[in-house]
């Protein structure tokens, strides 16, 4: 899916936290953004998914038209997103929350679950345990898990590496290397090392404002740290 963001506003009430920002991300292509705790991150993935208004801008999914679209509709036109913090259903098995994601989308079968399942082997052997008794790393993997039984054209994810030890966000790395060029990323992400491992292209929020953009390419490490460290 070719995701476009024209200049986009997003205001909290009367603080802006999105300031006319603009970009685009091509059809299998994954694209990092980064910046400082507070930059606007969080907020411009929320308002991809739906779960914020924009105040002003437009948001185009493919060509359509998507800026006003209630979530469930994003969803449907292949967008899948993984919210800071995971949000899965605490209460439910971690088969009946991959049942959940997929139903909707008329994916709940089992070829959907070993599809999932044979990207992260831990969520096979844990599909009777509740969601809420999984450690961190496998939550953050169900998370992914719920979205990619959708069949997302474009994948959202809001700092997938948080809290997660370090075999996992290798995990995690293989697992969005193979997906990209099949679908669409958008990755926000702090953890620069892992960041650059995926990310085709680069763009930097400070106080909402897109202050840096580029390729691999052009984008040092220097480059792209300068907006990071506080
Ligand atoms: N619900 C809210 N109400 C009011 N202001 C908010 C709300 N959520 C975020 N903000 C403010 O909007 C700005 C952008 O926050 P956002 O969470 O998008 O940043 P971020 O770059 O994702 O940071 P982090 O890495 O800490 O998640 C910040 O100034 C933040 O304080």
């Amino acid at each position: 899916m070719k995701l476009a963001v024209r200049e986009l506003d997003q205001h909290y009430g009367g603080a802006q936290a999105l300031r006319k920002v603009s970009f685009e991300v091509a059809p299998g292509q994954c694209l990092a953004i980064l910046g400082r705790n507070g930059a606007g991150k969080s907020t411009l993935l929320k308002c991809l998914a739906g779960a914020l208004p924009a105040s002003r801008g437009a948001i185009e999914f493919d060509g359509v038209d998507m800026t006003g679209a209630p979530s469930h509709r994003r969803s449907r036109a292949g967008f899948g997103y993984v919210p800071q913090g995971r949000e899965i259903f605490a209460e439910l098995s971690v088969k009946e929350n991959l049942i959940a994601a997929a139903r909707p989308h008329g994916a709940a079968t089992e070829a959907t679950f070993e599809e999932v399942y044979g990207l992260f082997p831990v969520l096979r052997e844990m599909a009777g345990r509740r969601g809420g008794a999984l450690s961190g790393g496998q939550q953050q993997q169900l998370a992914l898990a719920r979205a990619l039984v959708t069949r997302p054209a474009l994948l959202a994810l809001d700092e997938p590496t948080e809290g997660v030890q370090p075999s996992i966000v290798q995990l995690i790395e293989t697992v969005l290397a193979d997906l990209k060029g099949r679908l669409s990323i958008v990755l926000v992400e702090q953890y620069l090392d892992f960041a650059t491992a995926v990310a085709d292209r680069f763009l930097v929020l400070s106080r909402g404002r897109v202050v840096d953009e580029g390729g691999r390419a052009e984008m040092s490490r220097e480059r792209l740290s300068k907006f990071m460290s506080v």
